[in-house]
């Protein structure tokens, strides 16, 4: 459905985005990953035909974002970060002119709005008037925009951006229903917020793709579940101990308490933690990190500055 070759995109020498390569199947739910800048956005206006590529090559369902770029805007709805909303119209008003836009044909244009407004849980306030709606029902008039002329790939940046913690859970299950009906691409640097969401994650870091997968499959690759532990006592002893259950790494040692990582199961921290008060260390925290999504990509992203 979407296939990335080669993309990159200068502005003036500095490079947004290099060589990013990538495919999307049709019917799948993509998180598009990465801190403010890392250059999501750049990669999204390419994709949704208002931002042409420096280099490299979009083709979305057949066909070239730059060379047909009619026929691509027809099959896709693009949420911008700022949505594109008429304030003085209601929200029936504006969706009606949106599907004009694109093409809807007349007699089609009522049900067409009906449908995106049922899907973004709008019908309530059709008559309403923009303005004098809330930032989270805005938000879903932005979204209903793009999904009106029914396209088969919706193109979301950040669609819970200034979302209140109740409007974010609502904006995730609106999203979550758009699943089957379209393939969609929905970008986050607010990982949690998206991990639930989606079949699969790309991952993007000053402008480069780190990874991609699932997220089961992104935490296998990076060693899977461990335990997390903070330990006073002899460091040398704390290491013995510990590396009888996986592979250990020191994250941290100042003011005599170690932070460590062991490359073990979850299951196992009682065991861990036994073995750890019975070597004479003191235990002042053990937690199961398995492989959370936010801990991830904050090793992706700083392994990357590192070998940067
Ligand atoms: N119009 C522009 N002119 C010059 N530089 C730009 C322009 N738009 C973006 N950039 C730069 O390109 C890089 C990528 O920006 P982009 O907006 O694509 O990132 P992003 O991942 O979407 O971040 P954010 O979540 O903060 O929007 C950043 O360094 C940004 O400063």
């Amino acid at each position: 459905m979407i296939q990335v070759e080669g993309l990159t995109k200068f502005y003036g020498e500095h490079a947004a985005i290099r060589d990013l390569a990538f495919t999307i199947g049709q019917g799948e739910v993509i998180g598009f990953l990465g801190l403010n800048g890392a250059g999501k956005s750049t990669t999204l206006k390419i994709l949704g035909c208002v931002l042409l590529p420096t280099s490299g090559r979009v083709v979305i369902d057949g066909h070239d974002v730059v060379s047909q770029s009619h026929e691509v805007r027809q099959r896709i709805g693009y949420l911008p970060d700022v949505p594109p909303v008429y304030e003085e119209m209601t929200v029936g008003e504006y969706l009606a002119y949106v599907a004009r836009l694109r093409d809807v044909p007349a007699k089609a244009t009522a049900s067409h709005v009906g449908e995106a407004e049922e899907k973004t849980g709008l019908r309530d306030v059709h008559g309403e008037v923009i303005s004098t709606l809330s930032h989270g029902y805005r938000q879903r008039v932005g979204l209903a925009q793009a999904l009106v002329h029914k396209p088969s790939l919706l193109i979301l940046d950040e669609p819970t951006s200034g979302l209140d913690p109740l409007q974010i859970v609502e904006m995730r299950d609106v999203i979550r229903g758009l699943k089957g009906a379209h393939t969609v691409l929905v970008s986050s640097h607010i990982l949690p917020e998206i991990s639930q969401t989606c079949d699969r994650l790309l991952i993007i870091h000053k402008g480069t793709l780190l990874a991609q997968g699932s997220e089961e499959e992104l935490s296998r690759s990076l060693g899977g579940p461990s335990i997390m532990l903070e330990v006073r006592g002899d460091r040398a002893r704390a290491l013995e101990v510990l590396q009888g259950f996986g592979a250990v790494e020191v994250l941290e040692g100042t003011g005599g308490v170690l932070e460590m990582k062991v490359a073990a199961a979850p299951d196992l921290r009682p065991q861990v933690a036994r073995a750890v008060v019975g070597a004479g260390l003191e235990l002042l925290r053990l937690d199961a990190n398995e492989g959370q999504l936010e801990a991830l990509f904050l090793r992706l992203t700083h392994g990357q500055e590192v070998r940067a």
